[in-house]
């Protein structure tokens, strides 16, 4: 990895700022002008850390593209500043060709691949030509460690969306980024090959220090990889924390929607179920046990077969609760059940 080699000043009258994280957002937004003035992102600060995975998440339209935009600097801040070790990340007004010298941005679709092209060449051709030697040993490193070695000879448009995107990922890496910025990367990957190449990118990181900013709209995906999630909302950050954390002790119910499709209850509604905290509070799908009881006051409203576990969709005609369960006896719609709840968290 060339570390900090690409860290450096564009901007003549920029001063470096010390103290600061890799990447560093303050007051940030990007407002769109078009026929209406579109706020994507609003004011947001923010610090991104060395050498991990930062997972930007959200629901669509929040946000999460345009801020990676921001910090690549394919976009133009309308408030605030982006720093890359404290330099000013320059936009399209500093450098002719946009993006970070630093950074490597792997964007949805396949735009970058030469389809007809050999996997080998797609990928050698980010280098150039001085050393050959180099460049044959470099290609041939890069494609082993994204494990695409095997397919060198073959043309890119005859592999699958998940070959396809290790090749946008080699040639991305070919040239040791210091930061890998990634759109959906697994959108296009079967869901059978997505942990694969989760668990290399992860390898990658521990091994190179490659810090990897990722945008995903899935929890499964970013909980399972991610170092910090970054969750946005209407173009704010909603919340920042470490994957654990923010599952189960999310600061906005947003969040345990979002990452934990969380029961979210109202003072008053938490009652019902015997918790008195006086504020909101979020429970886990799995937080959530029923027991069968003829006298019970709730019951099974619903049941939706989800594959390896079922959905229990429980409550009574003011409660409606969301529960997991992991069937072993079938449980009937409309069995009169005790509900215990097992652990919540309160909002502040
Ligand atoms: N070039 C543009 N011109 C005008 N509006 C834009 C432009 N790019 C994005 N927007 C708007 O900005 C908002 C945020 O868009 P953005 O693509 O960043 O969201 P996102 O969270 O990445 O969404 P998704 O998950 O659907 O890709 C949306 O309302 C979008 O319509």
């Amino acid at each position: 990895m060339a570390q900090q080699s690409n860290s450096c000043q564009y901007i003549f009258s920029d001063v470096q700022k010390p103290d600061l994280p890799l990447i560093h957002g303050s007051d940030v937004s990007t407002v769109f002008d078009g026929k209406v003035l579109v706020t994507a992102v609003n004011r947001v600060s923010f610090g991104i850390e060395e050498g991990k995975i930062t997972a930007i998440i959200g629901e669509s339209g929040s946000g999460k593209s345009t801020l990676l935009k921001l910090i690549y600097g394919l976009l133009e801040p309308s408030t605030g500043e982006v720093r890359y070790r404290g330099w000013l990340v320059p936009t399209r007004k500093d450098k002719l060709i946009p993006g970070h010298d630093a950074m490597k941005l792997v964007s949805q679709g396949f735009d970058d691949l030469n389809l007809y092209a050999k996997v080998w060449d797609n990928v050698a051709s980010q280098l150039s030509n001085t050393n050959l030697e180099l460049k044959a040993k470099r290609t041939q490193e890069v494609l082993e460690q994204l494990r695409i070695d095997h397919l060198a000879q073959k043309r890119v448009a005859d592999l699958s969306g998940g070959e396809k995107q290790r090749v946008s990922i080699s040639r991305a890496l070919i040239n040791d980024p210091e930061v890998l910025l990634m759109d959906e990367p697994f959108n296009q990957v079967d869901a059978a090959f997505r942990d694969e190449l989760q668990q290399d990118i992860q390898n990658i990181v521990a091994r190179t220090g490659l810090t990897v900013i990722l945008v995903s709209h899935d929890p499964a995906e970013v909980l399972a990889m991610s170092d910090y999630l970054l969750v946005m909302k209407a173009g704010e950050i909603a919340d920042y924390g470490k994957p654990k954390e923010l599952y189960s002790k999310p600061n906005t119910p947003y969040t345990a929607r979002l990452l934990a499709k969380s029961n979210i209850l109202s003072a008053n509604k938490a009652k019902v179920l015997g918790i008195d905290t006086g504020s909101l509070i979020s429970i886990l799908q799995e937080d959530i046990n029923i027991e069968s009881d003829d006298n019970g006051s709730f019951w099974i409203k619903d049941i939706k077969f989800r594959g390896f576990y079922n959905e229990l969709i429980v409550g009574n005609d003011d409660l409606t609760l969301h529960t997991v369960q992991f069937p072993k006896t079938e449980i009937k719609k409309n069995t009169r059940i005790k509900i215990l709840v097992s652990s919540y968290h309160s909002f502040k």
